[in-house]
């Protein structure tokens, strides 16, 4: 049996704009290149959950994207189940690549404009369902998407099906763009800030259900959000992990309650300091735990570990030199930071502390928790 992964990600990098033909990289002349996704790796298994948090334009969708087949990376591979995705089109592998479009489907945060106004319910769902499923006749269609409203709530079904966009409420159109992702029977679902635009009690609602269906299914979930508190909520009840993204890169991953009440790198802690009713877990302090210097550009940011320009622990050594992410020593064996600080480098301890002030720089996307 094969020991590959459901999907594995790995030295994935996609950059935009530019001219980084292969002369501007050797001339390293990349001026204009967004770095959205720089040299990441990670494995998604079956049935796994990973929140992917960190501030607004860090990648998350970008990466998201990229894993799921919908962005083109600039290097690096994503395979599902051992196969090359972005091969799979131009060099058929075991699996064929309709199989793979199928399997890897995303729910996107703005139902309402991904449902055809002018179309009902059951009109809505019915293309994908024919187009990915052609063996199912239109009774047995109706049959299926009747039973999915079901599930997600959306009764009385036949009732919702003949209905039209406008005649649902944002939850209900939310729950409709979920189950025409689920109705593919994929095996990994990129929800990309799926939850954000309802209010917080339909918020919580929709994140219950979500975990519902990936626990009915074994349908692994890969969730993106800039909100920790929601994406403790829903790694956290599914046994999942919390991905921290920064600038482009992972620089924490493993179990959301290690992450939440054990936070290895300066930002992840900065982040939940942001968060209320996260902040208090861990020893709460007044100040927020970052230095007063601007979000970097991305088109051009900083050398060495990426976070060192607002890192309250950097060292001269964190300029110049990049962590990779590796395993920390604690109670999981999945909890991985990207930090000298964190994994305790020698040559950074031996190399001298930044002498910026730290001054107070609250992140300003932090949002209000779910929960
Ligand atoms: N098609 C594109 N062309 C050029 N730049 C892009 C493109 N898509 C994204 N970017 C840039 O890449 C960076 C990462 O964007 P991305 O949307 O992946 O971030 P994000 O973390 O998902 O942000 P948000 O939470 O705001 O959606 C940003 O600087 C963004 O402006």
């Amino acid at each position: 049996m094969s020991t590959d992964p459901l999907l594995r990600v790995d030295d994935l990098s996609v950059h935009f704009g530019g001219n980084e033909g292969i002369l501007d990289r050797f001339l390293g002349d990349d001026k204009g290149v967004v770095r959205a996704v720089d040299d990441v790796s990670l494995d998604i298994g079956e049935n796994d959950v990973v929140a992917l948090v960190g501030e607004s334009g860090c990648g998350k969708t970008t990466l998201g994207k990229a894993m799921i087949g919908l962005q083109r990376p600039t290097s690096g591979t994503v395979s599902f189940r051992g196969q090359d995705i972005w091969k799979s089109d131009l060099e058929p592998g075991d699996i064929p690549y309709k199989e793979i479009r199928k399997s890897l489907q995303m729910v996107h945060q703005d139902a309402g404009n991904s449902l055809d106004p002018n179309r009902t319910i059951f009109k809505n769902l019915n293309p994908a369902l024919k187009k990915w499923r052609p063996e199912l006749n239109l009774v047995e269609r109706r049959e299926l998407v009747h039973q999915m409203l079901d599930t997600v709530g959306l009764t009385p079904a036949d009732d919702y099906a003949s209905r039209y966009p406008h005649q649902l409420s944002g939850g209900e159109a939310q729950r409709t763009v979920i189950v025409r992702s689920m109705l593919l029977e994929p095996d990994l679902i990129l929800a990309d800030e799926a939850v954000s635009a309802l209010d917080v009690s339909l918020r919580v609602n929709l994140m219950d259900l979500l975990l519902e269906l990936q626990e009915m299914f074994s349908t692994s979930f890969v969730f993106i959000s800039h909100n920790m508190a929601n994406a403790r909520y829903l790694a956290g009840r599914a046994d999942g992990r919390i991905a921290v993204m920064y600038l482009g890169r992972i620089v924490e991953i493993g179990p959301a309650d290690e992450i939440i009440k054990n936070p290895q790198h300066p930002y992840t802690k900065s982040l939940l300091w942001a968060t209320s009713g996260l902040s208090e877990i861990n020893d709460p302090i007044e100040t927020p735990p970052v230095r007063k210097i601007d979000i970097p550009d991305p088109e051009n940011p900083p050398s060495g570990c990426r976070f060192h320009t607002r890192c309250p622990e950097a060292r001269e050594y964190c300029t110049s030199n990049t962590p990779d992410l590796s395993g920390m020593s604690g109670p999981s064996d999945r909890h991985e930071a990207a930090c000298f600080d964190a994994h305790d480098r020698i040559d950074y301890r031996n190399s001298e502390p930044l002498s910026d002030d730290l001054d107070i720089d609250v992140a300003d996307d932090a949002e209000q928790p779910a929960d």
